[in-house]
């Protein structure tokens, strides 16, 4: 039996989606040889209760304030190093509110995942579910992709789709968001974690197959469908 994927994730808030990669990969679906283990919790936030659902978890925790360093590049290079400590094959931003360095993304290529809430390429940045109302999109939903230089830009791996109903407010979208976010991304991570996602030249691969420009598209009524 291969080694577990020794995963490191970034946060900097309640840690929601931490919790649902915590849960799934303790849930015994493999035959208790989960393919993926959470080595580290890294926060740029001393209160970001994420830290705690770590620590309840038996996870090992970091906090690396991000106004203690002198600049964007000086906090990237100290977390890289703290990261590199737990040597992880994948590293996962779930809710990490930091913009990354070119230097950084560069260092995890292919092995850099993030979690953001909307149907990307729609609503890049912050403020996604007022964004989508004040659209009058019909749609909304979250999306998983690989992280690159560009904010938000990186090429997708999975998309979970909501209708958005009238009486929706940007604080009932996001607890719908949340529900998808939190089987979206444990699917993501035990497709790389079991060697069946990678990022190849041309784009995301599943099974050696190119995704489409969406990702793997989770139409939800929902109540997610079984995906592969
Ligand atoms: N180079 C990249 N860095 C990051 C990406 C990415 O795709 N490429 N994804 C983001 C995650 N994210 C949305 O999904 C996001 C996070 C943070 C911000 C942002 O504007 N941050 C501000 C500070 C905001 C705050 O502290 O509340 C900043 O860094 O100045 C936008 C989008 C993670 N990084
Ligand atoms: N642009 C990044 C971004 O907005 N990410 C979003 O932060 C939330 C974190 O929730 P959590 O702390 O409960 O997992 C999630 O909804 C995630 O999509």
């Amino acid at each position: 039996m291969p080694q577990p994927c020794n995963v490191v994730v970034l946060l900097s808030g309640t840690g929601s989606n931490l919790q649902a990669l915590i849960d799934s990969l303790d849930d015994g679906t493999d035959n208790g040889k989960s393919p993926a283990r959470i080595a580290a919790v890294i926060a740029n936030r001393s209160d970001a209760f994420g830290l705690q659902r770590a620590r309840d978890a038996g996870i090992a925790t970091r906090v690396l304030e991000h106004g203690d360093y002198d600049g964007r590049d000086a906090f990237d290079e100290a977390l890289m190093q703290a990261i590199d400590a737990f040597a992880p094959q994948l590293v996962v931003l779930a809710g990490f509110m930091r913009i990354l360095t070119p230097g950084f993304v560069r260092h995890y290529h292919g092995r850099l995942l993030n979690i953001h809430p909307s149907l990307l390429p729609r609503h890049k940045g912050l403020h996604t579910h007022q964004r989508a109302l004040d659209a009058g999109d019909a749609e909304h939903g979250c999306s998983v992709h690989f992280v690159t230089e560009e904010l938000d830009g990186g090429p997708l791996v999975v998309q979970a789709v909501i209708p958005v109903h009238s009486q929706d407010t940007a604080g009932s979208l996001a607890q719908r968001v949340h529900v998808q976010e939190h089987q979206i991304y444990p699917l993501a991570v035990r497709w790389f974690a079991k060697g069946r996602l990678r990022l190849g030249e041309s784009g995301p691969l599943l099974d050696g197959n190119p995704l489409p420009a969406t990702g793997y598209l989770i139409n939800s009524k929902e109540t997610p469908c079984a995906a592969p």
